[in-house]
């Protein structure tokens, strides 16, 4: 049984809101607060529900102790501390913590109690930090997350351009009271350049002052962030990235994200909303969700990681559309969406693949990635089992490799559920944050309505995988080749190292002038184009860890702690 530390005191009464409560008796057990309160009866305010609530300590934001007329930093007022008439209380701190509200999101919300005492007051103060610093000292298993290490100083990239440009005011307005307040001390770079953030930390940055690091932005910036982390960890660890067999290096700081995007489904799939205060919370107390990595290769060669969605066809040509659209924020994708769908275009190739093993579930099993979930811990125990053996497993040397050929309208590889204010369940519902898989998704030539259905199921509950034209495996890597090599005009053209998006509309010019269909699409890779459409993909479990716990399971809204006991 947990030491028990119990402050008992009493006649401490608690101004809250609309009416006051007068506490009979206050515990501060070691996890909990609890709160045990009966109404004064006040006639005033009308009979109010006895009960209890409680705060367990790990969501506690900061206590501070609270003068007669400390300005009331969070609504930027001065806020004379009222008199409760009945008792000459002087002295008074308040607990700000983090109270639970509709979809996943979190707040800060804050309670005041009064105190006649004075060193009670500093007791209670001083009882509830050092329980705080507790948190940062003990490696605690428990039902939301095995460690919570609390972040003191962050490194910050704000991206002003992403999403609707509104990166600066959010974290200005709605993350940075709620850092100063938790006592995170944070270095703020606004990036200038697309890049900037990815060649700061993978060249200049001195990682080792800080506790994490956080991306105020959408998925790309989150992209850039992760490419120079782990770019960084792996030149640090001695570790070619060109190398498709070698085990990546484990990165060990955290990554947060504040989301400013226009899609933001890696902060949405792993917080399960895109709420930015709800994000600067779960950075606040520490929390650390482990995350899968695709690496991307052209024969030998180092393309880039993906967290989220690797397209080709109808995503990669949303992608592609979209591009020149950039000034319409996010709704560029809505209007590439639609036109990519009316054009319809399928494309030939070889999809070959190496299925996961039995134990890691399928993306048909309906069984969602949450807190907790006991697949994606299972695979963090194989990992370190296959980590010591040091052996490739066997399927890779048998070399069960599937091969696919066919005409496809899409080929989507979901490393995690891609879930998404677009999409609340995701391009692959079923998918895990860590498991070390990635689900396949091929989506064969068809008709426009039934493609359209198929992309309706996105935004219902249907099942997106129940058509006789979709197939989808949960895969460990996968190859694609086109059937159509890149016609001479491409070839030439990447010969003179024209790459990248002057390669893309150059080759556009081309097909038009000859007017063929486009032979090949590109692959969109968390929101950036690929420059190449021949790849090797392979996953790599649990490169990254970041500042959240999944998707909680979806509390029934009472007072999730009824069970304290008084
Ligand atoms: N200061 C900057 N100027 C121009 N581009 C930038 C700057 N900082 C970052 N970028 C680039 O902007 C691109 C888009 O940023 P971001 O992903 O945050 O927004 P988004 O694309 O609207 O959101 P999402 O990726 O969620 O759809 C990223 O690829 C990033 O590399
Ligand atoms: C006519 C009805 C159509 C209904 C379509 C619903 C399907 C929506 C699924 C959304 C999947 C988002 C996958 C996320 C990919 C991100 O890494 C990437 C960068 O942020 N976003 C896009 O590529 C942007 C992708 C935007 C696709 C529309
Ligand atoms: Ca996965």
């Amino acid at each position: 049984m947990e030491k028990q530390s119990r402050l008992l005191c009493s006649e401490l009464c608690v101004q809250r809101r609309l009416y006051e409560v007068t506490l009979n008796c206050a515990i501060l057990a070691w996890k909990d607060i609890q709160i045990a309160k009966k109404h004064t009866g006040r006639a005033i305010y009308g009979a109010v529900k006895a009960g209890s609530s409680c705060v367990p300590v790990c969501e506690i934001i900061a206590v501070q102790e609270k003068d007669d007329d400390t300005p009331c930093k969070n609504t930027g007022k001065w806020q004379k501390v009222p008199q409760s008439p009945a008792d000459p209380c002087q002295h008074a701190f308040t607990v700000f913590y983090v109270e639970r509200t509709r979809q996943h999101c979190w707040w800060c919300s804050n309670v005041t109690f009064h105190c006649s005492d004075h060193s009670l007051c500093l007791l209670w103060v001083q009882t509830i930090r050092e329980q705080l610093a507790l948190l940062n000292s003990e490696r605690r298993v428990n039902y939301y997350h095995t460690f919570a290490n609390r972040p003191k100083s962050l490194l910050v990239y704000i991206n002003p351009y992403g999403g609707k440009q509104r990166g600066k005011q959010i974290y200005d307005h709605k993350v940075a009271p709620i850092f100063s307040r938790a006592s995170i001390s944070t270095d703020v770079i606004v990036t200038e350049r697309a890049n900037h953030a990815r060649d700061h930390l993978k060249t200049e940055a001195d990682l080792k002052k800080y506790d994490g690091v956080v991306c105020v932005g959408g998925d790309g910036m989150f992209s850039e962030i992760m490419h120079g982390l782990v770019s960084r960890t792996q030149q640090e660890a001695g570790v070619d990235e060109n190398s498709m067999e070698e085990t990546l290096m484990p990165c060990g700081l955290r990554i947060g994200i504040i989301p400013a995007g226009s899609t933001d489904c890696i902060c949405y799939a792993t917080v399960g909303s895109n709420d930015p205060v709800t994000s600067a919370l779960h950075i606040i107390v520490g929390d650390s969700q482990a995350m899968d990595i695709c690496s991307v290769h052209n024969e030998d060669r180092f393309l880039r990681y993906s967290v989220s969605l690797l397209g080709y066809g109808f995503y990669g040509d949303v992608l592609t559309d979209s591009e020149r659209k950039r000034w319409m924020g996010p709704a560029r994708y809505d209007i590439s969406g639609v036109k990519t769908f009316l054009s319809h275009r399928y494309y030939e190739g070889t999809v070959s693949f190496l299925p996961a093993e039995g134990n890691l579930g399928s993306p048909r099993d309906k069984m969602q990635c949450r807190t907790g979930c006991s697949v994606c811990r299972q695979s963090s125990s194989d990992k370190l089992v296959s980590k010591n053996e040091d052996s490739v497993s066997d399927a890779e040397c048998q070399d069960t490799w599937t091969v696919i050929r066919g005409k496809f309208l899409a080929i989507n590889a979901a490393s995690m559920s891609c879930a998404c204010p677009r999409s609340p369940k995701g391009l692959s519902p079923s998918a895990h944050l860590a498991d070390g898989t990635t689900d396949l998704i091929l989506v064969r030539k068809c008709s426009r309505l039934d493609f359209l259905r198929h992309l309706l199921r996105h935004t219902n509950k249907d099942d997106q995988f129940d058509h006789s034209f979709v197939e989808v495996y949960r895969v460990k890597q996968f190859r694609f080749s086109p059937r159509y090599q890149e016609c001479d005009s491409e070839v030439d053209l990447r010969e003179s190292g024209v790459t990248g998006k002057r390669f893309l509309s150059q080759i556009c010019r081309e097909h038009r002038a000859c007017g063929c269909m486009p032979s090949q699409s590109n692959w969109n890779c968390d929101g950036e184009i690929l420059p190449h459409t021949a790849i090797q993909v392979r996953v790599h479990c649990q490169l990254i860890k970041l500042f959240a716990r999944g998707i909680e399971e979806q509390q029934v809204f009472e007072d999730p702690y009824a069970h304290c006991a008084i």
